[in-house]
């Protein structure tokens, strides 16, 4: 929790002026405090009669809350009641979430969130954030006119192309914006006054969708092509002039799109992709922390991809660039980094997308790997590369072989081993069988959150690499410096600064990545370090460190009821 006697706290205790009274101050989510009206407001207010008569704290109410969520016994439906609680009172939602987080954070994001977007027409309630679908792209100004917020600060955006390992899931898509915004809100300080969730309804390629008479969104296929990215630049233009400093987080948008759409924007607004940039950051931040225990440098390693989509060769990217400042050549440490996809290792005569071309290997090299002479499989590459390092992000169930893993660990006595893929029914190995069956040595990490493995009266922690150890941090450290341009030194800086927070660097414990009851510092540390670089780069708007570090503190918020007064009009 943020240092109660930072300048922060006090700004928040300032009393608030606002409009609404009656119902309809009970029925705004960001301003209704239920049972915690005080007696003054409920008069001033137009409050008395409609609620009971007892005032309560948010503790208390956080304690009834609690209680009732308790008594659901599936995590889709404590996902539906959660929901339901950020839209009737937000401040309350947050302050359940802030003290409950390790418990509540599978529920309101990956993996229950996966889930909760299959369903997202089935267990509709009411209305959050923007639905922009295409027969009304000319009316998109008007659209973002009628947000319920004014101030908008950062937007996540989906098309739902990609929703985590799921695929196409339509306008159900809409889930992971609202639960990525919950995560900025609870473990970055940012304010859901800032907060907007998008979907951009371009139809949907999912035939049970289309099929289903109770499904929400555009009854159509998926636009593509140029009608589809102008349509996205109508959506970015509309932002820039609606909230021409908003921070723009692309999110699980299809592969083929996230790249170009990444390359046309980044340069020219404060935007970034969160599964290319956000988690290519928290595996190299997770590599980085599994390396100082190991005493090695990221370029002692040899690494294999299961998965070469944009996220594989996001994170590719990134290893290469930090092995380059271990002092080794671009060349080099391409060499020593593998990407396979479907058809088995990246080579240079297979065809293949522009991201991914500098890490396909030479045919003529590797050939002799395998007697297959049209692909060399998973298994070959892993016995012929001996890599030390092993990072699943396949969206595919099981590739992480026993096979695979006894081949790595037969030449790798410590193996680093990453089966990323979300959500829990895509993950590539199970945390249980890699440590079995490298006999307790491998170093494990998870995109979705696992529960420590037992193996031999030994237990193994599980450290969840997943992107919301970044976004927040990032997201923070953006608004805080002032910062025009996400850029890709703002994220590698990130992926320092959270290996640094590691329990395992710090001496503080066992576990690679800090737990989750520490989040909140850690968002702020990398927010100071992102907005450190983002000044020495130029791009800030803010320049003294020391006012940096205040504005980090200052803007962190913090789920407290406020004074209200009423506004004279
Ligand atoms: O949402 C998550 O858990 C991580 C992520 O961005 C994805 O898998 O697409
Ligand atoms: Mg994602």
């Amino acid at each position: 929790m943020t240092n109660s006697s930072s300048t922060g706290q006090s700004e928040k205790k300032r009393p608030l002026y606002i409009r609404y009274a009656g119902p309809v101050l009970l029925e705004t989510p960001l301003l209704n405090k239920g049972s915690a009206f005080s007696v003054e407001e409920k008069r001033a207010f137009n409050l008395e009669g409609l609620l009971p008569a007892t005032i309560e704290t948010i503790e208390e109410q956080s304690q009834r809350a609690y209680q009732q969520y308790s008594q659901f016994n599936n995590d889709l439906d404590k996902h539906i009641y959660l929901r339901n609680i950020q839209d009737t009172n937000e401040t309350l939602y947050f302050k359940l979430i802030n003290d409950h987080l390790e418990e509540m954070m599978p529920i309101i994001y990956t993996p229950t969130v996966g889930l909760a977007c299959q369903k997202f027409s089935q267990i509709y309630r009411r209305k959050r954030g923007l639905f922009i679908s295409y027969p009304d792209r000319d009316r998109i100004d008007d659209m973002l006119q009628n947000a319920t917020k004014q101030n908008v600060k950062v937007i996540v955006v989906t098309d739902s192309e990609r929703i985590l390992g799921l695929g196409d899931q339509g306008i159900g898509g809409m889930g992971i914006p609202i639960g990525k915004l919950a995560l900025y809100s609870a473990c970055g300080g940012i304010s859901p006054a800032y907060t907007l969730p998008v979907v951009l309804d371009v139809g949907t390629n999912n035939q049970e969708l289309l099929d289903d008479p109770i499904y929400m969104g555009w009854r159509q296929k998926r636009i593509s092509g140029d009608e589809y990215f102008e349509f996205v630049d109508q959506f970015i233009q509309g932002v820039r002039r609606r909230w021409p400093n908003a921070l723009i987080q692309f999110e699980d948008f299809a592969q083929a799109n996230a790249t170009p759409l990444l390359k046309k924007y980044q340069d020219q607004l404060c935007c970034f992709n969160d599964d290319i940039q956000g988690t290519a950051a928290v595996t190299v931040g997770t590599l980085l922390a599994a390396c100082h225990a190991q005493g090695t440098q990221l370029k002692d390693h040899r690494v294999v991809f299961v998965g070469a989509g944009s996220a594989g060769c996001g994170i590719a990217e990134q290893i290469v660039a930090h092995m380059k400042e271990d002092g080794i050549s671009e060349e080099q440490a391409i060499s020593q980094v593998y990407l396979t996809s479907s058809k088995g290792l990246l080579t240079d005569d297979m065809p293949l997308r522009d991201f991914q071309q500098k890490f396909a290997k030479a045919k003529a090299e590797v050939g002799g790997w395998s007697s297959n002479v049209q692909n060399i499989s998973l298994l070959d590459l892993v016995r012929e590369s001996k890599p030390t390092i092993l990072i699943g992000v396949s969206g595919v169930a099981g590739l992480m072989s026993e096979e695979v893993i006894k081949t790595m660990y037969a030449s790798c006595p410590k193996p680093i081993v990453l089966p990323l893929s979300n959500p829990t029914s895509k993950v590539e190995a199970l945390p249980s069988d890699v440590i079995e069956w490298t006999e307790g040595n491998a170093i494990v990490a998870t995109g979705s959150p696992f529960d420590p493995v037992s193996y031999q009266d030994k237990s193994y922690p599980i450290a969840q690499c997943n992107n919301s150890y970044i976004f927040p941090g990032v997201g923070l450290g953006v608004i805080a410096s002032g910062a025009t341009r996400v850029t890709e030194e703002m994220f590698m800086t990130s992926s320092d600064a959270l290996a640094a927070c590691s329990p395992l660097v710090k001496g503080t414990g066992d576990t690679l990545l800090p737990d989750l009851c520490e989040i909140r510092e850690v968002s702020r540390y990398i927010a100071v370090q992102v907005g450190l670089k983002a000044m020495e780069q130029g791009v800030a708007t803010k320049v003294d460190r020391e006012v940096l570090e205040r504005a980090v503190e200052q803007s962190f918020w913090l789920p407290e009821y406020r004074d209200y007064r009423r506004t004279s009009f």
